[in-house]
């Protein structure tokens, strides 16, 4: 079955590409702003579900302008990664500004956050009926959905004001959750992880291959 993985992250589509999978990429934007009250889990099963509407209305407004489709079945993957620290409520998301990024880096120095992934594969299908040009259904149609949020605990040491000066500016911090990155420079600020690696730096791989072959297992019985 083919598969798409619905993200802009680079780090995403390099460690699927580890797995040997053949897999196209499409880009999606959604609104990210957390619910008043809204729980980690809650916001994070959320987002993953909205990337993969986005995903999928971006699939079928491609088949009505020009009846190109890549497959009949298609599996499309989605993920979402944030920070959540000790409190188990507080989300630690990309940061806005520099002020932002210390605030959040306060909080984490000197002590463990957990960071989670949420992974969401959705098998759609193209309906029997869009030969016929007339129809104003979308094209595809959800055949089968599953979710998997991974957790890993992750330990700063003591960070410094100059620290974190000279990280913002390396420009590294701006597109990532907690506003560090473990697989580069951030690494530095990283004394143990207890978990999965990959689920950090934003897909669980092992997980992410076990998601995808439970959906195909289902749907060659
Ligand atoms: C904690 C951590 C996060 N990250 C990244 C993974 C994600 O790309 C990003 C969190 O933002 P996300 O909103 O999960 O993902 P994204 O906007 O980059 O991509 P898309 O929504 O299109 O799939 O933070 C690292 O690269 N390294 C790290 O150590």
């Amino acid at each position: 079955m083919d598969i798409i993985l619905a993200s802009g992250s680079p780090r995403r589509r390099e460690l699927l590409a580890r797995a040997q999978l053949d897999f196209s990429v499409l880009r999606v934007d959604i609104d990210e702003t957390q619910y008043d009250n809204e729980s980690p889990k809650d916001y994070i099963e959320r987002m993953v579900a909205m990337k993969a509407e986005a995903a999928i209305q971006q699939l079928n407004e491609a088949f009505k302008t020009n009846k190109d489709t890549r497959a009949h079945h298609l599996i499309v993957l989605t993920a979402d990664t944030i920070g959540v620290l000790a409190d188990g409520q507080t989300i630690l998301v990309k940061p806005i500004d520099r002020e932002h990024a210390y605030s959040m880096w306060q909080q984490m120095s000197d002590s463990v956050h957990e960071v989670w992934t949420a992974v969401q594969a959705t098998q759609i299908a193209l309906r029997p009926n869009n030969a016929n040009t007339a129809s104003n259904e979308p094209a595809y149609q959800i055949v089968n959905q599953q979710q998997i949020t991974e957790r890993t605990d992750v330990r700063f040491i003591p960070l410094t004001p100059a620290m974190m000066s000279d990280y913002w500016d390396s420009g590294e911090p701006t597109d990532k959750a907690g506003g560090y990155g473990i697989q580069g420079l951030g690494a530095a600020w990283v004394s143990r992880i207890n978990g999965s690696y990959t689920n950090v730096v934003g897909l669980p791989l092992a997980q992410t291959l076990a998601l995808i072959k439970s959906l195909t297992d289902v749907s060659d019985r």
